[in-house]
């Protein structure tokens, strides 16, 4: 179907706002359900994950990784004699990300049987959104059943002084540029910034990361210390509890300087903030419905906004601030485009927990990946945010070369994971593994915390002999000696 123009008002089904991973899978259910729909996108279809995200950092990760597992195996890190390739690593970051370009990813909506609009998308009270393009002219909307917003976060940037003359470098540069710095300070100890100091360090870059607490400080604190363990081996400058006060860069073609809360001073090519996000929600209309532009959306189970009469506005992926991660916006998006399927039909929802028209994951289950050397993964509640819950928990923790398999697969292989059992139904409420190549192990977990399979069932979930998975066996063994023993069970 051809983009579809002069219209002066075009009615749908269903107008999805933002074509990232979400708002086309949103898009796709809905179709699936016959209805009509209107996909809008300002840039790329695509979003920010297939061009400026998971997608080019993973593609740019990979051989960094790679070449750091060959370097754990004897016999193979002999052949490892010398430094990437960095042209052919960013040539393979352009393969994967269609270098920029997102026909093929456009092609997709449209075989869908879905209309792309092209243009910025507001709302302009119930139901109804303005497309504006880019020469200025506008396509009004209106949605039959649903508007679903699916716009996406912003890298947030702290307000301090310089901060606009040092040109920092955020998400977007981090995945697309083809330059490596000689020197790159990296500000933030989140996912970003962790990925982002693990790849340019392994480009050629020395990275000095600045983090103000400790790293990743979501997941449980092993975590950071074994990622901040791999970093500094790697050589990059980690540095804990230290803040940027004031940058400067007087020569815009000269280095920037960070003055530092510690009295020292910090000089680099570039720097790269990774101090989190905020919603792309200031300019799609949200006053028009009664809603606070620029706030994250809060929704339902079926991710319907709350505060919105009609049960026709949603929510989906980043947004809505639940887990600003693409499997988990999918997640939603299929749930919703079920949801909103049902709702249209008039057939009645099956909204309960673990429910078809239920997102009960992003409370319970949701899994996680940080792409480091070594690998960070989790799914489910940390030990403390099970205590907090008010879950009588026991946490069993193991170092991975127990396991037999891990060592074949990294020769003095290094890693650790941790298991919160929940006392009460012996059931696990969380899951975290470090070490090289868990990103792979980490989905048995998420069955088994998703699934709530009860432990006396998941011991005969056999892991093959000698694989990493065999660190299962380990843990659930060091559970079942433990579990008569008075040990640390927290309420
Ligand atoms: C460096 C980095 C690495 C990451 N790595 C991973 C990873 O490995 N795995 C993972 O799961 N997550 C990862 N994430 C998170 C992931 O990128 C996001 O969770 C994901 O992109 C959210 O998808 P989305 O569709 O909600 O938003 P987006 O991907 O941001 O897409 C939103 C789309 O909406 C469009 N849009 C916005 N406003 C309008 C408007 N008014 N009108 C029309 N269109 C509009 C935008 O142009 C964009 O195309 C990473 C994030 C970063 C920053
Ligand atoms: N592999 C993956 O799945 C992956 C990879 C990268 C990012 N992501 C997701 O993308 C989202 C955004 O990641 P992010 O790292 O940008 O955000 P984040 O919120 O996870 O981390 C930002 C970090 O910056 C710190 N910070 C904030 N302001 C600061 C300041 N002024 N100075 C120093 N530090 C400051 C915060 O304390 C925090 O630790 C996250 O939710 C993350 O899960 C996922």
């Amino acid at each position: 179907m051809s983009e579809p123009h002069g219209t002066k008002e075009a009615a749908y089904d269903v107008i999805v706002l933002g074509a990232g991973p979400v708002g086309q899978n949103v898009a796709d259910r809905a179709r699936a359900a016959g209805l009509s729909v209107a996909v809008v996108e300002r840039e790329l279809v695509g979003g920010e994950c297939s061009y400026w995200a998971c997608v080019p950092s993973k593609a740019l990760l990979r051989p960094v990784i790679a070449v750091a597992d060959a370097r754990r195996v004897d016999g193979a890190r002999q052949a490892v004699t010398g430094p990437l390739d960095t042209e052919g690593v960013f040539a393979r970051r352009d393969r994967y990300v269609t270098d920029w370009d997102d026909t093929g990813q456009a092609q997709g909506v449209k075989s869908i049987g879905a209309d792309l609009f092209r243009g910025h998308g507001r709302l302009d009270g119930p139901r109804r959104v303005t497309v504006t393009r880019d020469d200025g002219s506008r396509q009004v909307l209106t949605a039959r059943h649903a508007v679903a917003v699916a716009t996406g976060s912003r890298p947030v940037l702290p307000d301090i002084p310089g901060i606009d003359e040092a040109r920092p470098w955020t998400n977007r540069h981090g995945t697309d540029s083809s330059t490596v710095p000689a020197r790159l300070a990296v500000v933030g100890g989140g996912g970003v910034g962790v990925e982002m100091a693990t790849l340019w360090q392994g480009l050629g870059s020395r990275v000095t990361l600045l983090a103000r607490r400790r790293l990743l400080p979501r997941m449980e604190p092993f975590v950071g210390d074994l990622v901040a363990q791999g970093l500094t081996g790697a050589g990059v400058d980690v540095r804990i509890g230290v803040q940027v006060r004031a940058l400067r860069r007087p020569d815009p073609t000269g280095p920037v300087t960070l003055t530092l809360d510690d009295g020292g001073e910090l000089e680099a090519e570039e720097v790269l903030f990774a101090t989190g996000r905020t919603p792309a929600t200031d300019d799609i209309g949200l006053d028009s419905v009664g809603l606070t532009p620029g706030s994250w959306l809060d929704v339902d189970t079926t991710c319907l906004v709350h505060g919105v009469d009609g049960d026709w506005l949603y929510a989906l992926g980043d947004v809505n601030h639940r887990a600003l991660l693409t499997h988990q916006g999918k997640y939603q998006a299929r749930t919703a485009g079920d949801a909103i399927g049902a709702r249209a039909a008039g057939r009645p929802l099956d909204d309960a927990a673990w429910g078809d028209h239920a997102t009960t994951a992003d409370q319970h289950a949701v899994p996680q990946v940080f792409f480091t050397d070594p690998e960070a993964g989790s799914v489910g509640l940390t030990a403390d945010q099970a205590a907090a819950a008010g879950h009588r928990i026991r946490t069993v923790d193991l170092d991975f070369n127990a396991a037999q398999g891990a060592n074949l697969y990294a020769d003095g292989y290094r890693g650790h994971g941790r298991l919160v059992v929940d006392l009460d139904r012996e059931v696990l409420l969380g899951v975290t593994f470090v070490g090289p190549g868990v990103s792979e192990l980490l989905h048995s977990a998420t069955v088994a915390v998703a699934g709530e399979v009860p432990l006396k069932r998941l011991r005969h979930a056999i892991a093959c002999f000698p694989t990493v998975s065999e660190i299962w066996l380990f843990l659930l063994a060091a559970y079942q000696r433990d579990r008569d023993t008075p040990q640390t069970a927290s309420a």
